[in-house]
């Protein structure tokens, strides 16, 4: 018999109660009206942010790409062996594609998210460089070839995100919907501009937080406390 099988379980530090609390006491909400009004904020907000970055001069742009391509490499570490959800550049999000390169050269693999049916998780298909790609659902390329992989970190493009990590999309929900089923040990990087940085997203019940969200300028750090 295991010696600890008498001892009441305890905690080394209290446990988390959360989920006995009215989701609204941490700032959560379902309630069917405050979720349309959020609806409602987050697409004009979407909108605004989109803007934004699209009018952004191609000079300053690169010059933010590069700092975030290389805050992402800092964050990732040896990337030997490990398995890097990126994305292809689409409205207007930060170009990674050299980050792509630089995780192949240093003996990763990268991957692209795929949208295969509308209203379901992503898949994650493989890509290294010089892959051929074909258009995906929204136009955005996809690799032709389909070879399903589980990353161990996932770069996030963000359209906003907030002080606490949380992350604002294109309204598909597809990565909150594919985080929810993967394993917790991955580790979630959300990128952005700086400019894309708001006070709050209003998050909701599906909305899950990254881990780190890093822009030009900054590293945003969510730190678990259970
Ligand atoms: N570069 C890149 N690739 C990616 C993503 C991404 O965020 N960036 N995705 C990450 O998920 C997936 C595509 N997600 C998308 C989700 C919604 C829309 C979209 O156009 N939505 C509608 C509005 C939806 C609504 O409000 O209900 C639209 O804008 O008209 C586009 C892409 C997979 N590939
Ligand atoms: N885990 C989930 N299961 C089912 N539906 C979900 C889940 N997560 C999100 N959704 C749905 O997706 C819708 C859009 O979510 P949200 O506004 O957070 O999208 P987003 O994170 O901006 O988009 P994306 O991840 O595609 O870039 C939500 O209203 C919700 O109905």
């Amino acid at each position: 018999m295991d010696i600890d099988d008498d001892i009441p379980a305890t905690f080394a530090s209290p446990p988390c109660l959360m989920h006995e609390l009215d989701p609204a006491y941490a700032g959560l909400s379902s309630d069917p009206g405050t979720c349309a009004d959020v609806k409602r904020w987050r697409k004009s907000e979407r909108a605004r942010l989109i803007a934004q970055r699209l009018a952004m001069s191609p000079g300053v742009r690169a010059a933010c790409e590069t700092q975030i391509v290389s805050r992402v490499l800092a964050e990732i570490g040896d990337v030997r062996g490990l398995v890097v959800s990126v994305y292809w550049p689409f409205r207007g999000e930060p170009d990674l594609r050299p980050l792509m390169r630089q995780i192949a050269d240093d003996g990763g693999q990268c991957a692209l998210p795929v949208v295969v049916e509308k209203g379901q998780p992503l898949e994650f298909h493989l890509w290294r460089p010089g892959d051929k790609l074909v258009r995906g659902i929204w136009n955005i390329p996809v690799p032709a070839e389909h070879v399903s992989l589980t990353p161990d970190i996932v770069v996030a493009p963000v359209v906003g995100f907030d002080p606490s990590c949380y992350r604002l999309g294109y309204g598909g929900g597809y990565y909150d919907r594919t985080l929810a089923r993967m394993a917790a040990k991955r580790r979630v990087l959300g990128v952005g501009f700086a400019q894309s940085r708001i006070r709050t997203i209003y998050p909701q019940l599906h909305d899950i937080r990254m881990d780190v969200v890093v822009t030009e300028s900054s590293t945003d750090r969510y730190r678990r406390v259970y």
